[in-house]
């Protein structure tokens, strides 16, 4: 089986909460998210190998957990439940970031034990999803998904975080507001701090980062729907 690998990050500290981990991010994506600061440096690199061949270029002297990330991993089934049992036999904890665009995949490594922490993306209110991430499916596709994954780790014992990129002006209350009322069910919502260095438009590269204030404002209207409502910005995470 071979995986196409965009990078690899040896020692992360912010990727798995509460834990040290080795990043593994995986090429292509179906979604042209305008903010994305990974999506570039996705397209760019392409490298094919053996998931025996990847474990060998991680360096673990720190690493306690494996997150595969992206792009988007899901669009690469067999590789990533591979990559998952390889961690999981080596007594790794194993993360998944996904936009949620395959929840059957999800599926999969829960029914199969693979995997310990789903993290979903929830971009923006769901009448906007097709326009601003250029997916193929409309809202409505994306909403049945995104509680199917819900749902799906919460009869399994398995946790689900939901979270939000931030962007000022492009996003407002409202978008936070359905979102959280949306997801209500997860674990965690988490509101991250847009940073606009290596967005892939680059018309987002001239927006400011939200400030602190406005997170913690938006956090509090998460906080209406769901217990535990973080916001994740440069400074570090704070609880709302
Ligand atoms: C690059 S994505 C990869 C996984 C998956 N494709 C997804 O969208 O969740 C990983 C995380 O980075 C976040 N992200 C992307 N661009 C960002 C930016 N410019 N500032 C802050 N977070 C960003 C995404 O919202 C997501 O939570
Ligand atoms: S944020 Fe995720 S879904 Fe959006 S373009 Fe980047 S990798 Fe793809």
């Amino acid at each position: 089986m071979k995986v196409l690998v965009s990078g690899i990050v040896d020692f992360s500290t912010i990727d798995y909460p509460k834990k040290c981990s080795a990043v593994i991010f995986l090429y292509d994506c179906n979604m042209k998210c305008p903010y994305c600061h990974n999506l570039k440096h996705i397209l760019e690199h392409k490298k094919e190998m053996t998931v025996e061949e990847l474990f060998n270029n991680i360096d673990f002297f720190f690493a306690d957990a494996i997150v595969i990330s992206g792009g988007e991993p899901t669009l690469q089934k067999d590789a990533i439940i591979e990559i998952a049992r390889y961690a999981k036999e080596k007594g790794f904890p194993v993360k998944i970031d996904t936009n949620g665009t395959n929840p059957e995949v999800i599926e999969e490594l829960v029914k199969n034990k693979l995997i310990d922490y789903v993290a979903v993306d929830v971009k923006c209110k769901f009448d906007k999803y097709r326009e601003f991430t250029k997916c193929e499916e409309d809202g409505e596709e994306i909403k049945k998904k995104i509680l199917k994954i819900i749902n799906l780790c919460k009869n399994n014992n398995v946790f689900v975080e939901c979270r939000t990129t931030y962007v000022p002006k492009i996003m407002n209350e409202e978008d936070i507001e359905e979102i959280a009322k949306t997801v209500k069910d997860c674990d965690l919502y988490a509101i991250q701090q847009f940073e606009p260095k290596d967005a892939y438009d680059e018309e987002f590269r001239k927006i400011m980062p939200p400030k602190e204030e406005e997170l913690i404002k938006l956090g509090k209207i998460a906080k209406k729907y769901i217990n535990n409502v973080i916001i994740r910005t440069v400074n570090g995470v704070f609880e709302i």
